[in-house]
């Protein structure tokens, strides 16, 4: 979109986007967009029929964005961002917190009294906080001091994996964020894992990531969080299951690194079922894995430090969203510690983001990767890449490893980035 469009311009791009959206849906028989709990989740399904509909929506949400930035003008839009971002974000603790959610029923309404008795936070808090989310369309009042749920503010009761998403980024990301500024002054520029924002908010030495995946703050909520990342929207697993040569391997062994608590590996076994597959990661990951009983003999974890070397000779490795949590040299240390077990041929998949420049990407997908760098960058020293960055990491693991192809599956924010050994090279 021009920096130069008018007003006019731009609404009248977003209503007719509008119309063919709406029309698009009624065509294929799905709700249309709706803040009401009743309509569920409305995800528009993936698949070439969809494109347009797609297209639309990211048109829409484009230019709505802009259009509400310009009439919101450049003095109160620059006051209005650090100050709104603050208190969505207090919002969000007290809700989560005092996990007000849970005394709003989903097929009806609560006072603010009745929650701040059930909760045990004060009314004046309790309005503020239900309030203020409100003008986010999390939750709703249909009538005046009567609280409902919204479509979105209802996954906190539907979904756990969603409060423990949540709970992540407020109990895990945020303080690292609020010690950000601590973090440059300790340690400047320096790339080093241990010295991220995660090390200086929690005082620990420790690898971030391991440190936050092992539950030394939240226990197990990092796992529920990882799991809701792979079934919502881009990162949803199915776009890597559907979209990978998956029976290349007929009935081999795939190895899950640093897998957590498997879900990746359980979609694509209901799926292929002939593969095999082990689920490496930290022992406290293997207390939360829990693979369907019709699945036991196909799935098994196994504690592994990926640091150390592989154990397991396999057709292939999957590393999905792991070296995006590390530096570059301990990116490339994770696929040397594979190399020993691996037979010529096998293969190493990364399911990471390979990062575009910005004009090739629309304006909702930039702020995505940029949000997703910015949090691999302050929470773990980590990095998303390009694909020079990813073939660099590979070159510098060993020679014999090579970039072979990378797919991206359509409004996937993962590629498969494919790495085959050659034994003789
Ligand atoms: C971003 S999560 C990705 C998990 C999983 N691959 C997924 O996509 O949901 C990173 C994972 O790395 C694991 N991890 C961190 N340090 C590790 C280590 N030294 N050895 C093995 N796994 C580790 C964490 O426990 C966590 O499950």
């Amino acid at each position: 979109m021009s920096q130069s469009q008018s007003l006019k311009e731009i609404a009248a791009s977003i209503s007719a986007n509008a119309s063919s959206l709406s029309e698009l849906i009624e065509a294929k028989g799905l709700p249309q967009p709706s803040f009401s709990v009743s309509d569920g989740q409305q995800t528009i399904p993936d698949g070439k029929e969809f494109e347009q509909l797609h297209a639309s929506r990211t048109a829409i949400r484009e230019q709505a964005q802009i259009l509400l930035d310009l009439v919101t003008g450049p003095v109160e839009h620059a006051t209005t961002w650090s100050i709104y971002n603050n208190h969505d974000t207090s919002a969000l603790v007290f809700i989560y917190h005092c996990k007000l959610y849970q005394y709003i029923p989903l097929d009806g309404t609560a006072t603010f009294e009745e929650i701040a008795t059930k909760s045990g936070l004060d009314v004046h808090r309790t309005r503020l906080a239900l309030r203020h989310a409100m003008t986010r369309r999390f939750f709703y009042e249909p009538q005046p001091g009567h609280v409902a749920h919204t479509a979105a503010s209802a996954l906190l009761v539907k979904e756990p994996d969603f409060v423990d998403f949540l709970g992540h980024q407020l109990g895990d990301t945020l303080p690292a964020v609020a010690n950000l500024s601590k973090t440059i002054d300790k340690y400047g520029n320096s790339r080093e894992p241990n010295h991220s924002a995660t090390n200086v908010a929690f005082e620990t030495d420790e690898n971030p990531m391991s440190f936050i995946a092992a539950g030394a703050v939240s226990g197990p909520r990092f796992s529920g969080a990882m799991r809701w990342a792979g079934k919502t929207g881009s990162l949803d697993d199915s776009h890597i299951v559907e979209n990978y040569p998956w029976d290349d391997f007929g009935d081999g062994m795939i190895v899950d690194v640093a897998g957590g608590t498997g879900h990746l590996s359980i979609s694509l076994a209901q799926r292929y079922p002939k593969l095999k597959f082990i689920v490496q990661d930290l022992p406290q990951q293997g207390k939360e894995f829990s693979a369907p009983s019709h699945l036991q003999d196909r799935i098994q974890f196994m504690a592994h430090d990926m640091f150390q070397p592989q154990p397991v000779t396999a057709d292939a490795y999957i590393l999905r969203l792991i070296c995006h949590d590390w530096p570059d040299e301990a990116s490339s240390q994770i696929l040397r510690q594979l190399v020993p077990a691996m037979r010529d041929g096998a293969r190493i998949l990364l399911i990471e983001a390979v990062m575009l420049e910005p004009n090739r990407v629309s304006e909702p997908e930039r702020r995505f990767y940029s949000t997703t760098a910015l949090h691999m960058a302050v929470a773990y020293n980590g990095k998303e890449r390009t694909e020079a960055e990813w073939e660099n990491i590979v070159r510098n693991a060993d020679a014999r490893l090579k970039l072979n192809r990378i797919l991206t599956p359509r409004r996937s924010h993962c590629s498969v980035i494919e790495v085959v050994f050659h034994a003789g090279a």
